[in-house]
Protein backbone atom coordinates (compact mmCIF):
# COMPACT_ATOMS: atom_id res chain seq x y z
CA UNK A 1 0.00 0.00 0.00
CA UNK A 2 1.31 3.43 -0.88
CA UNK A 3 3.03 4.99 2.03
CA UNK A 4 1.10 8.83 2.22
CA UNK A 5 -0.09 10.60 4.68
CA UNK A 6 -4.16 10.28 3.25
CA UNK A 7 -3.29 5.98 4.65
CA UNK A 8 -2.16 6.88 7.30
CA UNK A 9 -4.89 7.91 10.00
CA UNK A 10 -4.98 5.45 13.00
CA UNK A 11 -3.69 5.70 16.79
CA UNK A 12 -2.84 2.32 18.06
CA UNK A 13 -2.39 1.76 21.85
CA UNK A 14 -0.76 -0.45 23.41
CA UNK A 15 -0.27 -0.94 26.96
CA UNK A 16 2.66 -3.19 28.43
CA UNK A 17 4.58 -2.38 25.05
CA UNK A 18 7.66 -3.03 26.32
CA UNK A 19 6.96 -6.39 27.62
CA UNK A 20 8.14 -9.69 26.05
CA UNK A 21 4.73 -9.95 23.97
CA UNK A 22 3.99 -6.40 23.75
CA UNK A 23 7.58 -5.50 21.83
CA UNK A 24 6.61 -8.29 19.40
CA UNK A 25 2.81 -6.64 19.02
CA UNK A 26 4.53 -3.41 18.57
CA UNK A 27 6.65 -4.54 15.60
CA UNK A 28 4.46 -6.01 14.22
CA UNK A 29 1.95 -3.30 13.96
CA UNK A 30 4.73 -1.38 12.56
CA UNK A 31 5.57 -3.78 9.92
CA UNK A 32 2.05 -4.96 9.02
CA UNK A 33 -0.79 -2.30 9.81
CA UNK A 34 -0.50 0.31 6.86
CA UNK A 35 -3.26 2.67 8.12
CA UNK A 36 -1.08 3.12 11.36
CA UNK A 37 -0.32 7.07 11.75
CA UNK A 38 0.52 7.36 15.56
CA UNK A 39 1.35 4.18 17.80
CA UNK A 40 1.40 4.89 21.78
CA UNK A 41 3.69 2.45 23.78
CA UNK A 42 2.24 2.35 27.37
CA UNK A 43 4.75 0.75 30.24
CA UNK A 44 5.36 0.51 33.66
CA UNK A 45 9.06 0.36 32.63
CA UNK A 46 9.88 1.56 28.66
CA UNK A 47 12.71 -0.24 26.70
CA UNK A 48 15.80 1.13 25.39
CA UNK A 49 14.69 0.10 22.18
CA UNK A 50 11.89 2.32 21.51
CA UNK A 51 14.65 5.08 20.48
CA UNK A 52 15.31 3.52 17.17
CA UNK A 53 12.08 2.97 15.88
CA UNK A 54 11.08 7.23 16.06
CA UNK A 55 12.44 7.74 13.47
CA UNK A 56 10.33 6.19 10.84
CA UNK A 57 7.11 7.11 9.05
CA UNK A 58 4.81 6.47 12.35
CA UNK A 59 5.09 8.72 15.37
CA UNK A 60 6.03 6.24 18.06
CA UNK A 61 4.91 7.97 21.28
CA UNK A 62 6.63 6.59 24.78
CA UNK A 63 4.15 6.53 27.73
CA UNK A 64 5.48 5.96 30.75
CA UNK A 65 2.67 5.27 32.88
CA UNK A 66 0.87 2.94 35.40
CA UNK A 67 -2.64 0.87 34.63
CA UNK A 68 -3.38 1.21 38.27
CA UNK A 69 -3.66 5.10 37.78
CA UNK A 70 -7.18 5.35 36.00
CA UNK A 71 -6.20 9.24 35.41
CA UNK A 72 -2.63 8.36 33.66
CA UNK A 73 -4.75 5.13 31.46
CA UNK A 74 -7.75 7.98 30.35
CA UNK A 75 -5.05 10.41 28.94
CA UNK A 76 -2.86 7.59 26.84
CA UNK A 77 -6.17 6.07 25.52
CA UNK A 78 -7.83 9.59 24.52
CA UNK A 79 -8.14 9.89 20.84
CA UNK A 80 -6.88 6.36 19.91
CA UNK A 81 -8.93 3.90 17.67
CA UNK A 82 -7.80 0.64 18.63
CA UNK A 83 -6.52 -0.12 22.25
CA UNK A 84 -4.39 -3.43 22.56
CA UNK A 85 -4.08 -4.14 26.27
CA UNK A 86 -1.40 -6.88 27.46
CA UNK A 87 -0.15 -4.97 30.62
CA UNK A 88 -0.41 -7.15 33.24
CA UNK A 89 1.73 -9.04 36.06
CA UNK A 90 2.72 -12.65 34.92
CA UNK A 91 3.25 -14.00 38.48
CA UNK A 92 2.95 -17.53 39.59
CA UNK A 93 6.15 -17.76 41.08
CA UNK A 94 5.01 -15.54 44.57
CA UNK A 95 7.09 -12.87 43.58
CA UNK A 96 4.00 -9.91 43.94
CA UNK A 97 1.33 -10.39 46.49
CA UNK A 98 -2.05 -11.53 45.77
CA UNK A 99 -2.92 -7.83 45.91
CA UNK A 100 -0.84 -6.39 43.81
CA UNK A 101 -1.69 -9.04 40.82
CA UNK A 102 -5.17 -8.15 41.05
CA UNK A 103 -4.59 -4.26 41.03
CA UNK A 104 -2.50 -4.80 38.31
CA UNK A 105 -4.49 -7.05 36.13
CA UNK A 106 -7.98 -6.69 37.40
CA UNK A 107 -7.86 -2.38 38.25
CA UNK A 108 -5.83 -2.02 35.59
CA UNK A 109 -8.13 -3.50 32.81
CA UNK A 110 -10.97 -1.55 34.60
CA UNK A 111 -9.43 1.15 33.92
CA UNK A 112 -8.41 0.56 30.59
CA UNK A 113 -12.79 -0.49 29.71
CA UNK A 114 -13.05 2.94 31.85
CA UNK A 115 -11.12 5.06 29.48
CA UNK A 116 -12.49 3.92 26.49
CA UNK A 117 -15.46 4.41 27.28
CA UNK A 118 -14.79 8.01 28.75
CA UNK A 119 -12.96 9.03 25.79
CA UNK A 120 -14.77 7.30 23.20
CA UNK A 121 -12.21 4.51 21.83
CA UNK A 122 -14.29 1.81 20.48
CA UNK A 123 -11.99 -1.16 19.86
CA UNK A 124 -10.56 -3.06 22.84
CA UNK A 125 -8.39 -6.30 22.36
CA UNK A 126 -7.54 -7.91 25.35
CA UNK A 127 -4.38 -10.21 25.93
CA UNK A 128 -6.08 -13.04 28.28
CA UNK A 129 -4.63 -16.31 29.18
CA UNK A 130 -4.68 -20.66 28.46
CA UNK A 131 -4.99 -20.08 32.43
CA UNK A 132 -8.29 -18.14 32.34
CA UNK A 133 -9.46 -22.45 31.49
CA UNK A 134 -7.12 -24.59 33.14
CA UNK A 135 -5.40 -26.56 34.38
CA UNK A 136 -7.94 -26.51 36.94
CA UNK A 137 -7.30 -27.23 40.66
CA UNK A 138 -8.24 -30.61 40.07
CA UNK A 139 -5.48 -31.30 37.44
CA UNK A 140 -7.89 -32.34 35.08
CA UNK A 141 -5.94 -32.77 31.60
CA UNK A 142 -7.22 -30.60 28.52
CA UNK A 143 -6.87 -32.27 25.32
CA UNK A 144 -6.77 -30.88 21.81
CA UNK A 145 -9.74 -28.64 23.44
CA UNK A 146 -11.57 -25.64 21.69
CA UNK A 147 -12.69 -22.35 22.62
CA UNK A 148 -16.55 -24.81 23.41
CA UNK A 149 -14.76 -27.67 24.89
CA UNK A 150 -16.44 -27.93 28.20
CA UNK A 151 -13.70 -27.88 31.10
CA UNK A 152 -14.21 -26.88 35.02
CA UNK A 153 -12.24 -23.77 35.04
CA UNK A 154 -11.64 -23.65 39.05
CA UNK A 155 -8.76 -22.05 40.13
CA UNK A 156 -6.93 -20.58 43.39
CA UNK A 157 -3.56 -19.26 42.37
CA UNK A 158 -4.23 -14.87 42.41
CA UNK A 159 -2.81 -15.20 38.39
CA UNK A 160 -5.19 -17.26 36.91
CA UNK A 161 -8.02 -15.76 39.00
CA UNK A 162 -6.95 -12.38 38.09
CA UNK A 163 -6.94 -13.30 34.39
CA UNK A 164 -10.19 -14.71 34.64
CA UNK A 165 -12.00 -11.91 35.66
CA UNK A 166 -10.13 -9.26 33.58
CA UNK A 167 -11.04 -10.93 30.65
CA UNK A 168 -14.55 -11.67 32.11
CA UNK A 169 -14.65 -7.68 32.58
CA UNK A 170 -13.29 -6.97 28.94
CA UNK A 171 -15.61 -9.72 27.50
CA UNK A 172 -19.18 -7.66 29.75
CA UNK A 173 -17.96 -4.64 28.13
CA UNK A 174 -18.96 -5.59 24.58
CA UNK A 175 -21.22 -3.29 23.49
CA UNK A 176 -21.39 -0.52 26.10
CA UNK A 177 -22.05 2.81 24.80
CA UNK A 178 -18.68 4.95 24.65
CA UNK A 179 -18.22 8.77 24.49
CA UNK A 180 -20.08 10.05 21.00
CA UNK A 181 -22.95 6.94 21.02
CA UNK A 182 -21.19 4.68 19.23
CA UNK A 183 -20.56 0.71 20.86
CA UNK A 184 -17.07 -0.58 22.37
CA UNK A 185 -16.42 -4.00 20.50
CA UNK A 186 -14.22 -5.99 22.77
CA UNK A 187 -12.66 -9.56 22.60
CA UNK A 188 -9.97 -11.17 24.31
CA UNK A 189 -6.92 -13.85 22.78
CA UNK A 190 -6.06 -16.53 25.14
CA UNK A 191 -2.02 -17.68 24.37
CA UNK A 192 -0.98 -20.68 25.44
CA UNK A 193 2.65 -20.93 27.08
CA UNK A 194 4.41 -18.08 24.74
CA UNK A 195 7.80 -18.98 23.87
CA UNK A 196 10.61 -17.10 21.39
CA UNK A 197 13.14 -14.23 21.21
CA UNK A 198 13.05 -12.41 25.25
CA UNK A 199 11.05 -15.03 26.83
CA UNK A 200 12.55 -14.99 30.24
CA UNK A 201 11.87 -18.46 31.88
CA UNK A 202 13.91 -20.07 28.87
CA UNK A 203 16.56 -17.95 29.42
CA UNK A 204 16.51 -19.09 33.34
CA UNK A 205 16.60 -23.15 31.66
CA UNK A 206 19.29 -22.06 30.29
CA UNK A 207 21.21 -20.50 32.73
CA UNK A 208 20.18 -23.16 34.76
CA UNK A 209 21.45 -25.73 32.74
CA UNK A 210 24.62 -23.97 31.87
CA UNK A 211 25.46 -24.01 35.67
CA UNK A 212 24.45 -28.12 35.69
CA UNK A 213 27.58 -28.63 33.35
CA UNK A 214 25.09 -28.59 30.29
CA UNK A 215 22.33 -30.68 31.68
CA UNK A 216 18.56 -30.51 32.61
CA UNK A 217 17.11 -33.26 34.44
CA UNK A 218 13.55 -34.26 33.66
CA UNK A 219 10.86 -33.94 36.05
CA UNK A 220 7.72 -34.06 34.52
CA UNK A 221 6.88 -37.16 32.28
CA UNK A 222 7.00 -37.00 28.59
CA UNK A 223 3.79 -38.05 28.55
CA UNK A 224 1.76 -34.90 29.49
CA UNK A 225 1.54 -32.56 26.96
CA UNK A 226 1.37 -28.98 26.46
CA UNK A 227 0.72 -26.27 23.92
CA UNK A 228 3.08 -23.36 22.97
CA UNK A 229 2.49 -20.70 20.91
CA UNK A 230 5.34 -18.46 18.92
CA UNK A 231 5.33 -14.78 20.08
CA UNK A 232 5.66 -13.78 16.85
CA UNK A 233 2.06 -15.22 15.64
CA UNK A 234 0.97 -14.18 19.10
CA UNK A 235 1.55 -10.67 18.25
CA UNK A 236 0.13 -11.50 14.24
CA UNK A 237 -2.99 -12.52 15.74
CA UNK A 238 -3.31 -9.52 17.84
CA UNK A 239 -2.57 -6.95 14.73
CA UNK A 240 -4.98 -9.33 12.86
CA UNK A 241 -7.91 -9.13 15.21
CA UNK A 242 -7.37 -5.19 15.85
CA UNK A 243 -7.69 -4.33 12.17
CA UNK A 244 -10.51 -6.64 11.76
CA UNK A 245 -12.68 -6.02 14.10
CA UNK A 246 -14.70 -3.09 13.16
CA UNK A 247 -15.35 -4.45 9.69
CA UNK A 248 -16.67 -8.14 11.90
CA UNK A 249 -17.97 -6.07 15.01
CA UNK A 250 -20.91 -8.33 15.03
CA UNK A 251 -19.03 -11.76 14.60
CA UNK A 252 -16.31 -11.03 17.07
CA UNK A 253 -17.39 -8.71 19.61
CA UNK A 254 -17.27 -10.34 22.96
CA UNK A 255 -15.46 -13.54 21.73
CA UNK A 256 -12.40 -15.34 22.90
CA UNK A 257 -9.55 -17.03 21.04
CA UNK A 258 -7.11 -19.43 21.58
CA UNK A 259 -3.83 -18.44 20.09
CA UNK A 260 -2.33 -21.37 18.24
CA UNK A 261 0.06 -22.30 15.32
CA UNK A 262 1.81 -25.23 14.07
CA UNK A 263 4.43 -26.09 17.47
CA UNK A 264 4.31 -29.20 18.17
CA UNK A 265 2.47 -30.43 21.58
CA UNK A 266 4.98 -31.85 23.42
CA UNK A 267 5.90 -31.75 27.18
CA UNK A 268 7.28 -28.56 28.58
CA UNK A 269 10.53 -29.76 28.94
CA UNK A 270 10.75 -31.74 25.96
CA UNK A 271 9.50 -28.54 24.07
CA UNK A 272 12.43 -26.43 25.64
CA UNK A 273 14.64 -29.01 24.49
CA UNK A 274 13.43 -28.06 21.03
CA UNK A 275 15.99 -24.74 21.03
CA UNK A 276 17.91 -25.70 24.25
CA UNK A 277 19.08 -28.81 22.67
CA UNK A 278 21.15 -26.94 19.42
CA UNK A 279 22.52 -24.83 22.14
CA UNK A 280 24.12 -27.44 23.73
CA UNK A 281 22.08 -28.68 26.51
CA UNK A 282 21.09 -32.35 27.33
CA UNK A 283 17.80 -33.32 28.79
CA UNK A 284 18.46 -36.13 31.28
CA UNK A 285 16.03 -38.73 31.78
CA UNK A 286 15.58 -39.00 36.12
CA UNK A 287 12.35 -40.28 36.45
CA UNK A 288 13.15 -43.31 38.10
CA UNK A 289 15.48 -40.89 40.62
CA UNK A 290 12.69 -38.26 41.42
CA UNK A 291 9.24 -39.73 41.51
CA UNK A 292 6.42 -37.23 41.58
CA UNK A 293 5.97 -37.32 45.82
CA UNK A 294 9.48 -35.87 45.89
CA UNK A 295 8.88 -33.28 43.25
CA UNK A 296 5.70 -31.95 45.48
CA UNK A 297 7.46 -32.37 48.60
CA UNK A 298 10.37 -30.28 47.88
CA UNK A 299 7.81 -27.83 45.70
CA UNK A 300 6.33 -27.27 48.94
CA UNK A 301 9.29 -26.83 51.11
CA UNK A 302 10.12 -23.75 48.73
CA UNK A 303 6.57 -22.54 49.26
CA UNK A 304 7.12 -22.99 52.99
CA UNK A 305 10.53 -21.27 52.36
CA UNK A 306 9.20 -18.76 50.96
CA UNK A 307 6.93 -17.72 53.31
CA UNK A 308 9.27 -18.05 56.01
CA UNK A 309 12.38 -15.91 54.23
CA UNK A 310 9.63 -13.49 53.12
CA UNK A 311 10.05 -10.73 55.78
CA UNK A 312 14.17 -11.15 54.81
CA UNK A 313 14.01 -11.97 51.15
CA UNK A 314 12.45 -12.69 48.18
CA UNK A 315 12.48 -16.61 47.70
CA UNK A 316 11.05 -17.65 44.52
CA UNK A 317 12.16 -20.73 42.72
CA UNK A 318 10.85 -21.93 39.57
CA UNK A 319 9.33 -25.01 41.52
CA UNK A 320 6.46 -24.77 43.58
CA UNK A 321 2.96 -26.54 44.27
CA UNK A 322 1.42 -24.67 41.33
CA UNK A 323 3.83 -24.70 38.83
CA UNK A 324 4.40 -28.31 39.88
CA UNK A 325 0.77 -28.53 38.83
CA UNK A 326 0.27 -26.85 35.54
CA UNK A 327 3.71 -28.97 33.82
CA UNK A 328 2.32 -31.70 34.87
CA UNK A 329 -1.45 -31.67 33.95
CA UNK A 330 -2.24 -32.20 29.85
CA UNK A 331 -2.88 -28.84 28.38
CA UNK A 332 -3.64 -28.76 25.20
CA UNK A 333 -5.51 -26.48 22.55
CA UNK A 334 -6.71 -27.65 18.44
CA UNK A 335 -9.22 -25.12 17.25
CA UNK A 336 -9.47 -22.96 13.95
CA UNK A 337 -11.94 -20.58 15.46
CA UNK A 338 -9.16 -17.49 14.40
CA UNK A 339 -9.17 -18.60 10.92
CA UNK A 340 -13.06 -18.64 10.60
CA UNK A 341 -13.49 -15.52 12.28
CA UNK A 342 -10.87 -13.43 11.29
CA UNK A 343 -8.51 -14.98 8.91
CA UNK A 344 -5.36 -15.93 10.53
CA UNK A 345 -2.90 -17.87 9.83
CA UNK A 346 0.10 -18.47 11.56
CA UNK A 347 2.67 -16.08 10.03
CA UNK A 348 5.60 -17.93 10.82
CA UNK A 349 6.03 -21.88 10.80
CA UNK A 350 7.12 -23.91 13.21
CA UNK A 351 10.76 -24.38 11.79
CA UNK A 352 10.80 -20.40 11.63
CA UNK A 353 9.86 -19.89 15.45
CA UNK A 354 12.25 -22.65 16.15
CA UNK A 355 15.11 -21.44 14.18
CA UNK A 356 14.42 -17.88 15.20
CA UNK A 357 14.28 -18.99 19.02
CA UNK A 358 17.19 -20.76 18.82
CA UNK A 359 19.23 -18.12 17.17
CA UNK A 360 18.27 -15.88 19.98
CA UNK A 361 19.52 -18.41 22.79
CA UNK A 362 22.77 -18.70 20.94
CA UNK A 363 22.95 -14.54 21.38
CA UNK A 364 21.58 -15.32 25.29
CA UNK A 365 24.67 -17.33 25.58
CA UNK A 366 27.47 -15.82 28.36
CA UNK A 367 25.08 -12.96 28.90
CA UNK A 368 24.53 -12.32 32.66
CA UNK A 369 21.87 -14.84 33.98
N1 LIG B 1 4.19 -15.26 28.67
C1 LIG B 1 3.23 -16.14 28.46
O1 LIG B 1 3.47 -17.34 28.27
C2 LIG B 1 1.79 -15.68 28.44
C3 LIG B 1 0.81 -16.64 28.15
C4 LIG B 1 -0.52 -16.25 28.12
C5 LIG B 1 -0.87 -14.94 28.37
N2 LIG B 1 0.08 -14.03 28.66
C6 LIG B 1 -0.35 -12.64 28.91
O2 LIG B 1 0.32 -11.80 27.99
C7 LIG B 1 0.52 -10.52 28.55
C8 LIG B 1 1.98 -10.13 28.39
O3 LIG B 1 2.76 -11.08 29.08
P1 LIG B 1 4.34 -11.16 28.92
O4 LIG B 1 4.72 -12.58 29.00
O5 LIG B 1 4.76 -10.33 27.77
O6 LIG B 1 4.77 -10.48 30.29
P2 LIG B 1 5.84 -9.33 30.55
O7 LIG B 1 5.99 -9.25 32.02
O8 LIG B 1 7.05 -9.52 29.73
O9 LIG B 1 5.09 -8.05 30.00
C9 LIG B 1 4.13 -7.36 30.72
C10 LIG B 1 4.40 -5.89 30.57
O10 LIG B 1 3.40 -5.20 31.34
C11 LIG B 1 4.05 -4.15 32.02
N3 LIG B 1 3.32 -3.82 33.23
C12 LIG B 1 3.23 -4.55 34.36
N4 LIG B 1 2.54 -3.88 35.28
C13 LIG B 1 2.18 -2.71 34.71
C14 LIG B 1 1.47 -1.58 35.18
N5 LIG B 1 0.99 -1.53 36.42
N6 LIG B 1 1.27 -0.56 34.33
C15 LIG B 1 1.77 -0.59 33.08
N7 LIG B 1 2.47 -1.61 32.60
C16 LIG B 1 2.68 -2.66 33.41
C17 LIG B 1 5.43 -4.67 32.35
O11 LIG B 1 6.33 -3.61 32.61
C18 LIG B 1 5.76 -5.47 31.12
O12 LIG B 1 6.46 -4.70 30.19
C19 LIG B 1 0.06 -10.61 30.00
O13 LIG B 1 -1.19 -10.01 30.11
C20 LIG B 1 0.00 -12.09 30.27
O14 LIG B 1 -0.99 -12.40 31.24
C21 LIG B 1 1.41 -14.36 28.70
C1 LIG C 1 8.54 -28.90 37.42
C2 LIG C 1 9.57 -27.91 37.00
C3 LIG C 1 10.90 -28.54 36.86
C4 LIG C 1 9.21 -27.24 35.71
C5 LIG C 1 8.44 -25.98 35.97
C6 LIG C 1 7.95 -25.42 34.67
C7 LIG C 1 7.03 -24.23 34.96
C8 LIG C 1 7.90 -23.10 35.48
C9 LIG C 1 6.27 -23.87 33.70
C10 LIG C 1 5.43 -25.07 33.21
C11 LIG C 1 4.22 -24.49 32.47
C12 LIG C 1 4.46 -23.00 32.48
C13 LIG C 1 3.26 -22.08 32.30
C14 LIG C 1 2.50 -22.34 30.99
O1 LIG C 1 3.40 -22.44 29.91
C15 LIG C 1 1.53 -21.27 30.68
C16 LIG C 1 1.52 -20.06 31.28
C17 LIG C 1 0.42 -19.13 30.93
C18 LIG C 1 0.76 -17.68 31.04
O2 LIG C 1 -0.40 -16.91 31.13
C19 LIG C 1 1.76 -17.30 32.06
C20 LIG C 1 2.93 -18.23 32.09
C21 LIG C 1 2.50 -19.67 32.31
C22 LIG C 1 1.81 -19.75 33.67
C23 LIG C 1 3.74 -20.62 32.31
C24 LIG C 1 4.63 -20.33 33.55
C25 LIG C 1 5.75 -21.33 33.72
C26 LIG C 1 5.21 -22.75 33.79
C27 LIG C 1 4.33 -22.93 35.03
Amino acid sequence: MADSAETRKLVYLVTGGCGFLGEHVVRMLLQREPRLYELRVFDLHLGPWLEELKTGPVQVTAIQGDVTQAHEVAAAVAGAHVVIHTAGLVDVFGRASPETIYEVNVQGTKNVIEACVQTGTRFLVYTSSMEVVGPNIKGHPFYRGNEDTPYEAIHRHPYPCSKAQAERLVLEANGRKVHGGLSLVTCALRPTGIYGEGHQIMRDFYHQGLRLGGRLFRAIPASVEHSRVYVGNVAWMHVLVAQELEQRAALMGGQVYFCYDESPYKSYEDFNMEFLGPCGLRLVDTRLLVPYWLLMLLATLNALLQWLLRPLLLYAPLLNPYTLAVANTTFTVSTDKAQRHFGYKPLFSWEDSRTRTIRWVQAVEGSAP
